[in-house]
């Protein structure tokens, strides 16, 4: 049971009266509790020890899994202890966190012996190898047991064999097996992330099988996601693995939206420029961005997922990870390890020790080179047989003094381009053995099979110089378990620069390019003759990473990430307003008699745009159009005389201009232009608002720059307003326009307005040169003097409604209505309404801000006479030049009285497509905004 409050039933993990307060505290804190738990765990007994070999026995005789059962590790959970502060502790030990793996294969293949008894064998494969490693939570496997089992009386009986090993079947017919496994996964997937394209001669028959093959792989994710869902419990973390399950994450979302979802990958993201060609890119991309966490081996792989979706969704990249209207999901990279005392262990047991000398004397007098694959394209076996025929060529004393092992265990045999690969390398194989072999004695010994673990282990410890060259490969642990077996020998690992691993062993490995044969050759040569202690060197180097970044190291900072994923979700929702009530902001509307209604333009009255403007394209988006549905409307609201609205735009007048010619020309409203510089009503001429004095001397030098960067930045425009310069990148390359843009700032700030009196203000894909004091709360003030003094009002204005899609910069157009803001906060800080039920504000009287000052004098100066409306010298009409003066004494009715009388809680301000806002409230789009004003129209 827990001790804190806020206890979720079933989720221990929830509760964290302490946490501290940024992310990498938290992270930092977990870190040093685990190391603490770890030590605690070394120093308590020499029952672990006894324990872990315990857990070995699986390996050769199908004991144990190593995943471990309630019992096996004790003291784990020290990943988490954080989230479990508070929490009651059993029998002084922390509770374990469940954790529900779920990856295609099961560490255990099943083998049917008989109408209900089967055999279970581990599987081969790194995945399965690192997460038997993973000893600290309460862990269950969901996958598929690598076999087709159509009734329900073996389903049963291999359920329960599984259940015993803490592993739960998913059953594949034959039929989904061929399309997903063998047809999307292997045949298109694999090749494709690892940078193979699809295989030459089947191109055309995987074009037209692909929706077949995708459809099967969605529907084998949501069996996938059946059974998760069936054993789920609230708390778990579920933590889905591999190109198999991209669709996962959305499944199990769509489910259940508070599962605390991961995704890892462990084969390589490939750049955006090979994934763009996949047809099912983008959902691909959208459903692995339904996680909470999203994991690679490497930053490379990581960097190039984020730029698939900033580049191929639209979406915002971010050091955390990609920005999804608010939603973040959190990207980042973790490099996968090994258990590696399992193999430090191993080496000590007396059936090892009898296979290393088995091996010592069958090789005498010979070096050892080893290869250990699966058999597979990516790996590069055909490559390193040819540098190793290269060396022989060109080193002929070297001839009958070393032999090549090469394991290459059988993978994927239903998949053509596998069966392919066998042939090819057993013909190279043989032709070079028929070349430099003897009767006695062969140079390559080439085994079609997997070893187990003990023999694995062996080799690994008798070998001279391992062989990894894979083209590509997500991180490749056999280099990772040769290092941990070569305590004593200290042998050197010639090591592709393509595998993920060359980023943490690089320092101590021989990396080469496996397609320069010439220079696997050289390398091969340069590792057999290395001198005792550069061996021993580079082999400390890469030892002492091996042993400290482990298998279990990564899941406990994998879950602990997840969990404080989660934690950072939670105080981000904090601070995202809430969404608009419309029926309550209908409501105060009809009980009020003069309402304003302030409305932006883009993006809040314009027709929504495909995210990424690829159907509409750049040429018809930037056309901005009304929304269709708004017409009715907003002419029902613009013939209620108790009511006055305003289209307040950063666009310039012409934009303003082509309203009234969509058939809005006899609407009675007003039109603001350049963030509200400019005012006419829809009928009227422009007027100008612009404060008096406002300096534009540095205009011209601005605008050479933005003409510099606009002719170098393919697809981006600028913006000559009167009061401002935009520069726009939207359309651009994003990475190449936000590096062009950083430049442009740069620029601008140690040049052309180092010294004049403007704002600069970046948009999410633009850079905005304004002069000082151009904002749309800078404008709303002058706006109301003239509607006020327009309109000849009489009663205070009692119902304000302002909503857009505004920058940053423009927010202050929702303060300005804001009751009394505390003197110390800033003007953008979020308000939250007291509370949106109608009648029950407390809230103090409305007042106008003209300026920055909260002082009463301040304040005392706006209550004036209602003639001194008349006074009414910043309002002028165009054509008179620019006479703007400051607003003065505006800003009452008469004696007294003030032109805004909203009681608090009728005022409605609301940023629309944003998440994050000053403003009190939020709508998803301009069809939320049609909603509303259809609502409002109604009651009009
Ligand atoms: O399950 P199979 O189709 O027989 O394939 C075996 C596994 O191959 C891949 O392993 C990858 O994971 C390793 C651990 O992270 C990594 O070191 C290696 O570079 C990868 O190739 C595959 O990703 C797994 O899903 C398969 O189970
Ligand atoms: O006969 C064999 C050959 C290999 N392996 C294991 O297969 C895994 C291969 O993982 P790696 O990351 O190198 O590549 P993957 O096969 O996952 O692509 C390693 O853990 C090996 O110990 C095995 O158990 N028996």
């Amino acid at each position: 049971m827990c001790r804190c409050d806020k206890h979720m039933p079933g989720n221990n993990y929830n509760c964290n009266p302490s946490t501290p307060r940024s992310r990498l505290e938290r992270l930092l804190r977990e870190r040093e509790l685990r190391r603490s738990n770890r030590v605690s765990q070394s120093n308590d007994d020499g029952n672990r020890q006894a324990e872990f070999v315990g857990s070995d026995a699986f390996f050769t005789e199908g004991e144990n899994l190593g995943v471990s059962s309630e019992d096996d590790f004790p003291e784990g959970v020290s990943a988490t202890k954080i989230f479990i502060d508070g929490c009651e502790w059993k029998e002084g030990r922390p509770p374990k966190q469940r954790l529900l793996v779920v990856a295609n294969r099961l560490p255990v293949s099943a083998v049917r012996k008989g109408e209900d008894s089967w055999q279970l064998e581990i599987s081969v494969g790194g995945l399965v190898s690192a997460l038997l490693g993973v000893k600290e939570f309460d862990a269950r496997w969901i996958g598929w047991a690598g076999v087709n089992v159509p009734d329900s009386v073996g389903q049963k009986a291999l359920t329960k064999a599984l259940a015993e090993k803490r592993c739960i079947p998913v059953f594949l017919d034959e039929e989904i097996v061929h399309q997903y496994y063998n047809g999307y996964c292997n045949n298109i997937l694999w090749p494709l992330f690892h940078y193979l394209g699809l295989p030459q001669e089947d191109r055309l028959a995987t074009t037209r099988s692909f929706q077949s093959q995708f459809d099967a792989y969605k529907k084998a994710n949501q069996m996938f996601a059946d059974v998760v869902h069936e054993h789920y419990q609230e708390g778990d973390v579920v933590w889905c693995h591999d190109y198999h399950l991209m669709f996962l994450p959305k499944c199990l979302k769509e489910h259940n939206k508070k599962m605390k979802v991961g995704w890892f990958l462990h084969t390589p993201f490939p750049s955006s420029e090979i994934h763009r060609t996949l047809p099912s890119r983008s959902e691909l991309l959208r459903s692995v961005l339904a996680a909470d966490l999203v994991g690679f081996h490497t930053y490379d792989y990581a960097r190039h997922f984020v730029s698939a979706c900033t580049r191929i969704l639209g979406l915002e990249g971010t050091p955390e990870g990609v920005e999804n209207q608010g939603k973040l999901t959190r990207v980042a990279a973790f490099p996968i390890g090994i258990d590696s005392d399992r193999f430090i262990r191993a080496l000590e047991l007396p059936q090892v020790q009898d296979h290393m000398k088995e091996l010592k004397e069958r090789f005498a007098g010979r070096k050892v080179m080893l290869g250990v694959d699966r058999l597979d394209m990516i790996k590069g076996i055909p490559q390193k047989i040819l540098a190793f025929e290269k060396f022989l060529e060109e080193n002929l004393n070297w001839r009958d003094k070393v032999v090549l092992l090469q394991i290459a265990v059988p993978t994927r045999t239903d998949v053509p381009e596998y069966q392919k690969l066998t042939s090819q390398v057993h013909e190279i194989v043989g032709r070079i053995n028929g070349r430099f072999g003897t009767l006695t004695a062969v140079p390559i010994h080439h085994l079609d099979r997997s070893l187990d673990f003990h023999a694995l282990c062996a080799l690994y410890a008798v070998t001279d110089v391992a062989l990894v060259t894979s083209l590509r490969d997500g991180m490749n642990l056999v280099s990772y378990e040769f290092v941990a077996c070569q305590a004593s020998k200290k042998g050197v690992l010639i090591l592709s620069e393509f595998a993920g691993a060359a980023q943490s062993l690089g320092a101590g490995a021989i990396l080469v390019n496996p397609w320069n044969i010439t220079e696997v050759a050289a390398s091969i040569g340069y590792a057999l003759n290395m001198a005792a202690d550069e061996r021993e060197k580079r082999h400390h180097h890469n030892f002492m990473h091996v042993t400290t970044h482990t298998s279990q190291e990564w899941a406990a900072t994998f879950v602990s990430e997840l969990n404080d994923t989660i934690v950072e979700a939670q105080l981000r929702t904090r601070q995202v307003p809430p969404i608009l009530p419309i029926k309550v902001a209908v409501d105060r509307y009809l009980q009020s008699s003069n309402r304003l209604l302030i409305l932006g333009f883009n993006a809040t009255l314009t027709e929504p745009k495909d995210t990424f403007g690829r159907r509409g394209g750049q040429i018809r988006e930037m056309e901005l159009k009304l929304h269709p549905d708004l017409k009715e409307p907003l002419k029902k609201i613009c013939d209620d005389s108790k009511t006055t609205i305003v289209v307040l735009s950063g666009s310039d007048r012409s934009v303003l201009d082509y309203l009234p010619i969509q058939n809005f020309g006899d609407y009675n409203m007003w039109l603001a232009a350049e963030n509200g510089m400019f005012l006419r009503l829809t009928m009227g001429e422009w007027m100008t608002t612009m404060p008096e004095n406002l300096n534009m001397d540095w205009v011209d030098s601005v605008k050479h720059v933005f003409e510099y960067f606009t002719e170098r930045t393919p697809r981006s425009h600028f913006e000559l307003r009167e009061t401002s310069l935009v520069w726009n990148y939207k359309y651009a390359d994003i990475e190449f326009g936000r590096l062009q843009a950083r430049d442009l700032l740069q620029h601008l700030w140690t040049g052309p307005i180092s010294n004049a009196s403007v704002d600069v203000v970046q948009g999410g894909r633009s850079v905005e040169v304004r002069a000082v004091g151009v904002t749309k709360g800078a404008a709303i003030d002058r706006i109301l003097g003239e509607i006020v003094h327009n309109k000849g009002m009489k009663a205070p204005i009692d119902y304000v409604l302002c909503i857009g899609h505004f920058l940053p910069k423009d927010e202050d157009v929702y303060t300005f209505f804001e009751p009394e803001l505390p003197v110390e906060a800033p003007p953008t800080v979020p308000t939250r309404p007291p509370s949106p039920t109608p009648g029950m504000s407390s809230a103090p009287l409305p007042r106008i801000s003209t300026s920055k000052s909260n002082s009463k004098a301040a304040r005392l100066k706006k209550q004036r006479s209602l003639s001194t409306l008349e006074k009414r010298a910043s309002i002028h009409a165009i054509g008179s030049a620019w006479r703007p003066t400051l607003m003065r004494d505006k800003m009452s009715l008469h004696e007294g009285s003030s032109v805004l009388d909203l009681k608090g809680d009728n005022y409605f301000s609301c940023a629309v497509g944003r998440k994050r806002s000053s403003a009190r409230y939020l709508l998803g789009s301009s069809d939320d905004v049609v909603t509303l004003l259809k609502e409002l129209a109604e009651g009009s």
